[in-house]
């Protein structure tokens, strides 16, 4: 007779009752979120940890997660994994990599972070592509004992991330000095030196990834939480000011950046933006920002740069777009979604100012992109000279 089937520790539930069941994993309890799926291949952790994924439970298409294990030197973010949890197809084994210090399942549990396995990720990925990212309830119980009533109407009740900001939950308590490089083979992580373009980045939930890149760029990066003003940011005098990544509605975080951003704007200082900074940065303009069906999260997007005609792969997380039918005069869209034509950069034509809603940083993902971050020191050697 064939072994029964493991009884189910961990039950997933869509808000239109739609239930998975599986083997949980890492922190027991439920949790009730947005749901994305993600198609990288690598970089779990990276994408666990990156605070842009506040409010969402994140979905791999790629069956193995876990093969790396964890290390604290791939996190995102200096706080706990920002995701709400994760569903896989597999249950992770045991890792095979020099670099990891941890195992996904115990890197979870520490974080409390809730995981369900054995889940027909395929069919889950289609729900979501044809029905829009879901609100979902996570649950793990190792006695397999499930309120699934209470827990559909959980997914049901929560109110989305239309209208939420959540920068103000993941951001700095207070502004900080940043100078640490890319990973580099074999020194690993090492610090700029001698003196560097003065930057300020305002941390929305700023993935660490891009500071570096700041930083290998030749920038001294000075990071400020994300309700600065425009007087906190021009005190420090910066010849460039970044608008970084982040969780939640553009429009919601928009109430306190964008009046700031407007007024940074007046001082023809070369600003430069990425995902939610870039969303920003249009509302700053006069633009405007949607939400989108169930949104880009993955390391394998092709992305147009119109004026050029080359095409980047690029690395995505966003579940908001800019109209690029909105954008002002004076304001071109400067990149372009290959997979749905969905705007992928802005720029002003008669200034330094620009910002893409891919991830240059990759983290994980391709590099086709670090271009963008010498631009941005250009643009300030530029005008140094
Ligand atoms: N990675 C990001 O900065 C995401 C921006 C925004 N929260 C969105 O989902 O579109």
């Amino acid at each position: 007779m064939p072994n029964a089937a493991p009884r189910p520790t961990a039950c997933l539930a869509l808000a239109d009752g739609t239930l998975f069941y599986g083997q949980g994993f890492g922190a027991v309890g439920d949790t009730v979120a947005e749901l994305v799926f993600n198609t990288s291949m690598t970089g779990y952790q990276e994408i666990l940890t990156d605070p842009s994924y506040a409010g969402q439970v994140v979905t791999f298409t790629f069956p193995h997660i876990g093969n790396t294990g964890a290390t604290p030197e791939d996190d995102e973010s200096v706080e706990t994994p920002a995701a709400a949890g994760l569903v896989v197809k597999w249950d992770p084994t045991e890792p095979s990599n020099w670099r990891a210090t941890d195992d996904l399942v115990t890197w979870l549990k520490k974080h409390n972070r809730i995981a369900i396995g054995g889940i027909d990720t395929r069919r889950l990925t289609r729900a979501i592509r044809q029905q829009g990212a879901p609100h979902v309830a996570l649950a793990h119980d190792p006695e397999g004992n499930f309120d699934i009533e209470a827990l559909v109407a959980k997914a049901r009740a929560w109110k989305g991330l239309v209208g939420l900001d959540l920068a103000k939950d993941v951001t700095c308590a207070q502004s900080y000095r940043w100078n640490e490089k890319t990973w580099a083979w074999p020194e690993g992580y090492t610090q700029r030196e001698g003196e560097g373009l003065r930057v300020v980045a305002i941390d929305y939930g700023a993935k660490r990834n891009i500071l570096r890149c700041l930083a290998s760029a030749g920038c001294d990066v000075t990071v400020l939480p994300a309700t600065a003003t425009a007087e906190d940011v021009l005190a420090l005098n910066p010849e460039g000011v970044f608008l970084s990544n982040g969780p939640g509605d553009p429009a919601a975080t928009g109430v306190y950046a964008v009046p700031m951003i407007q007024d940074v704007l007046k001082k023809d200082i070369p600003v430069f933006g990425i995902c939610l900074g870039h969303q920003m940065l249009a509302l700053a303009l006069g633009a405007k920002t949607v939400k989108m069906n169930h949104g880009h999260h993955g390391a394998n997007h092709p992305v147009k740069d119109v004026e050029t005609g080359k095409v980047e792969i690029t690395s995505m997380n966003h579940g908001f777009t800019v109209d690029s039918q909105t954008l002002p005069e004076g304001v071109i869209e400067s990149h372009v979604s290959l997979f749905d034509g969905s705007n992928c950069g802005i720029r002003m034509t008669d200034r330094p100012v620009f910002s893409v809603q891919h991830h240059p940083e990759a983290s994980p993902g391709p590099q086709d992109s670090f271009y963008l971050f010498e631009r941005f020191a250009d643009a300030i050697r530029a005008r140094r000279a």
